[in-house]
């Protein structure tokens, strides 16, 4: 059954891939762009500070932080998904599995991050944003933490949650305060690394 071999699969490129931060952020954005020049190094960063890379391997905002990644000597993922309009796996991703199936591809930026930066992005990029933080609110996974990245994109929508969304009382303050938001690197990749060290200080060599 094809979604059965998705998950068989999946797990069995992935599971050997040590400490990984899921990157989301848009397919549009464009090489030479200032969010494309963030991505790129928060893939390096990553990579630095011992971890993997897993994006969602097409262009934009993926690519970059593959790029990032894989130019700084480390593991770089793609979790390729079919499209009508699909282009493949970017050039930089050098550990690639392709899905069929949204929900599939979903578990594996999930079950093997400790944490998830997002870049500045669209419906795709909210949509794993929410289903990461949906998680974690309800406690079906370990309280990971989420930056968002570009203070002048996101901060509408944090304001907004903070604001309209907290004083309907339809989230709590701990739910709101899941989100960080920064534009600067080495304080996203700070934030998602020492709550990484606060959940597992030792992990094997
Ligand atoms: C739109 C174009 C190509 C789309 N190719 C994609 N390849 C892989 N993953 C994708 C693609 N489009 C969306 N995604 C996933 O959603 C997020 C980005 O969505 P957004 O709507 O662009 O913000 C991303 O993190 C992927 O996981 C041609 O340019």
């Amino acid at each position: 059954m094809r979604i059965q071999s998705e998950f068989v699969e999946g797990f069995g490129a992935l599971a050997e891939l040590g400490p990984a931060v899921s990157v989301f952020g848009s397919a549009r954005t464009k090489p030479g762009t200032p969010f494309y020049e963030m991505g790129t190094q928060v893939g390096r960063r990553l990579v630095e500070q011992g971890y993997a890379v897993i994006t969602g391997g097409g262009p934009g905002a993926m690519e970059a932080a593959n790029k990032g990644a894989r130019d700084a000597g480390g593991a770089s993922v793609g979790l390729g998904i079919e499209l009508p309009f699909e282009q493949g796996l970017n050039e930089y991703v050098n550990l690639g599995v392709n899905f069929r199936y949204f929900f599939a591809r979903k578990t594996m930026f999930v079950k093997y991050a400790q944490g998830f930066i997002v870049l500045p992005g669209g419906f795709g990029t909210l949509d794993e944003l929410f289903e990461a933080v949906t998680l974690v609110q309800t406690q079906k996974v370990t309280s990971f933490p989420i930056v968002l990245m570009g203070t002048e994109y996101w901060g509408g929508l944090f304001d907004w949650l903070r604001g309209t969304v907290l004083d309907a009382g339809t989230v709590s303050r701990k739910d709101v305060d899941l989100l960080h938001l920064t534009d600067d690197v080495d304080e996203a990749v700070r934030m998602v690394t020492e709550s990484d060290e606060q959940v597992a200080p030792k992990r094997p060599e």
